[in-house]
């Protein structure tokens, strides 16, 4: 491993260490309150340990499973400590995360067996971080070498356009545009375009996710496809829903209202580092079985992570 490998691991390590602190520290709180008292794991500090995974936005589908793994391993060992519950709570969610997040990525990349350009079209609410997101995943692209462009077709507010412009401007990379109130299909298809003659690697669009009506957002987001096949087949390579982990279970929302509107392949995790609702990531990726491709943790550009289920679950666990 290089030495620049070496020191930008280390502080990915600590930004993570960092964003995920709330969390870790209430979770771990709850925890203990809830084993107080208790040398053994009994069905008492089972109801509790419930409470505190609910209460810490695992969600109530995935605290049920995680329950019912740990209920079988205490009845096969009767003599299960309460101080063996951090280890094997660790092994539950790991085993849990695992089974969506099956890579083992850590670095920015784009996969090598797909035709160029690799397209990512994003989708999410607005306030979720959806252009930062954006902007800070153009950043690392392009730290990699690679050729970026984007697609400013959230053209329901002048306001996203222009914030999207800002971060292209900021990471040095093109974007295309049109007037506010044009069919957002039009502008994936000119972005598409655009890459293509440019010979880009990778394109990001933007896209609006108003959710009041379901219909309407189903509709754009297939007319955006469709549209984008016109240029090249298969694309977009990846749908990603950008959810704000600080908004708790209405993140499960928004992430039940998109899965069902479009077939979102990966989930980007932002704003961990400001809530106690980290927790959230293990139970969004379990219930959706839809892998978390990056994480928030801070407002920097160098602030969004590849996720990776190992490096999560030893820091949370540390
Ligand atoms: N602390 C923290 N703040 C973040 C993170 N990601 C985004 N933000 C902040 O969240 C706010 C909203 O982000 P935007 O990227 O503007 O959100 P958006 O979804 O594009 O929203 P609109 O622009 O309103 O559509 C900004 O102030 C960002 O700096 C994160 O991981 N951590």
């Amino acid at each position: 491993m290089s030495l620049f490998k070496k020191i930008f691991s280390k502080e990915k390590k600590e930004t993570l260490d960092k964003g995920l602190e709330k969390s870790k520290t209430s979770f771990f709180n709850k925890l203990s309150k809830a084993v107080a008292g208790k040398s053994k794991v009994d069905d008492d500090v089972l109801d509790n340990l419930e409470e505190v995974l609910v209460s810490s936005d695992v969600g109530v589908e995935t605290t049920l499973k995680i329950i019912d793994k740990i209920e079988e391993r205490v009845s096969k060992d009767k003599y299960f400590g309460t101080d063996e519950l951090n280890g094997i709570l660790r092994e539950e969610i790991a085993a849990l995360l695992a089974k969506t997040n099956t890579g083992n990525e850590t670095e920015f990349a784009i996969p090598k067996d797909i035709e160029k350009p690799y397209v990512i079209m994003v989708v999410g609410v607005n306030g979720v971080g959806k252009t930062t997101t954006i902007g800070k995943l153009a950043a690392q692209f392009k730290k990699q070498g690679l050729k970026v462009v984007l697609g400013a077709a959230d053209t329901f507010r002048a306001a996203a356009i222009d914030q999207l412009q800002v971060w292209a401007d900021r990471v040095d990379v093109p974007m295309v545009r049109q007037e506010m109130g044009s069919d957002p299909a039009s502008v994936a298809y000119d972005t598409l375009q655009s890459a293509v003659t440019q010979n880009a690697d990778v394109v990001i669009i933007d896209t609006a996710g108003r959710l009041h009506n379901k219909v309407n957002l189903m509709n754009e987001l297939s007319k955006i496809k469709r549209v984008m096949q016109k240029v090249a087949a298969n694309k977009p390579d990846d749908v990603l829903l950008v959810l704000d982990g600080s908004t708790g279970q209405n993140a499960f929302e928004q992430a039940k209202q998109f899965t069902k509107a479009t077939e979102v392949t990966s989930l980007a995790v932002t704003k961990l580092d400001g809530t106690a609702k980290g927790g959230v990531v293990i139970g969004i990726s379990d219930q959706f079985q839809i892998p978390v491709k990056y994480i928030g943790v801070g407002e920097g550009i160098d602030d969004l992570q590849v996720f990776n289920k190992i490096e999560f679950v030893d820091s949370f666990f540390k």
